[in-house]
């Protein structure tokens, strides 16, 4: 059985649907990417997942029940973290502090938190001190990842991570996403570089006006002389 399995889910943000029936699942330690043109919907499945749309149809199962229409509290409760893509860390703290908030639901001793959320982003621990809107777009995206980590989820979501960073830092945060899942935390992203996207990934979907395309492998898409010409500039 899926970690999290999307049935046929309609919905949107107000009165108009903007998904019309989006199915999808993500299995335990697996990479999944949503890629598709702009406006196809890929943020708002995604937000589906996290409670944060208005759902009309279909159902959304994860680790075994039934979460749709829960509100986001509850879901991160249940284990899944959600990074959106802008904003999202707060600037005027230190990389340490935005960790710190993010454990603010989770009881206990955080010094092996700590200690695994470092180990995952060596790079940010030289720099726990700095407030987090002084560091490189990259190294901001790796303080989001790490905040939502602090929570220990079972699923991330990540919208769109590498968006404006450049090919290196691009590299590195997948590099990084493979190490979470390598820790067995499960990844449901949206990425706007489609190509690298699929390159990387377990599996991906291919969305286009709210409803599935296309789904498959990385590589069986990439191979895919359609998905090729509508959706990855041929
Ligand atoms: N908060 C919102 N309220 C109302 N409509 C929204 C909201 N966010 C997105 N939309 C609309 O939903 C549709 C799908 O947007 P969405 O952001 O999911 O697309 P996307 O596939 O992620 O595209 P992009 O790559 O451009 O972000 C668009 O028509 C958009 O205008």
């Amino acid at each position: 059985m899926a970690l999290l399995e999307m049935k046929d889910v309609r919905g949107g943000y107000g009165d108009a649907d903007i998904l019309h029936g989006v199915s999808m699942t993500v299995g335990e330690r697996e990479i999944v990417v949503i890629v598709g043109p702009n406006g196809a919907g890929k943020s708002t499945a995604m937000k589906s997942v996290f409670g944060l749309l208005t759902i009309r149809g279909g159902n959304i199962v994860f680790d075994g029940e039934d979460i749709t229409g829960w509100a986001p509290d509850r879901i991160v409760q249940r284990g899944i973290c959600y990074v959106p893509q802008v904003d999202n860390v707060f600037r005027e703290m230190t990389v340490h502090e935005n960790f710190e908030m993010g454990a603010f639901l989770r009881r206990g001793d955080l010094a092996a938190a700590y200690d695994r959320i470092y180990g995952l982003f060596p790079d940010l621990k030289a720099k726990r001190r700095n407030l987090a809107g002084d560091l490189s777009g990259g190294q901001r995206q790796m303080v989001a990842m790490g905040r939502a980590l602090m929570l220990d989820p079972k699923l991330l979501l990540l919208d769109e991570p590498t968006a404006g960073l450049s090919p290196k830092y691009m590299e590195q945060i997948f590099q990084i996403t493979r190490d979470v899942r390598d820790a067995g935390v499960s990844i449901l992203l949206v990425e706007q570089h489609a190509k690298q996207a699929l390159a990387f990934c377990d599996r991906g979907y291919v969305l286009a006006t709210g409803a599935n395309r296309h789904e498959g492998s990385g590589q069986a898409l990439l191979a895919d002389r359609e998905v090729a010409e509508m959706f990855l500039g041929g």
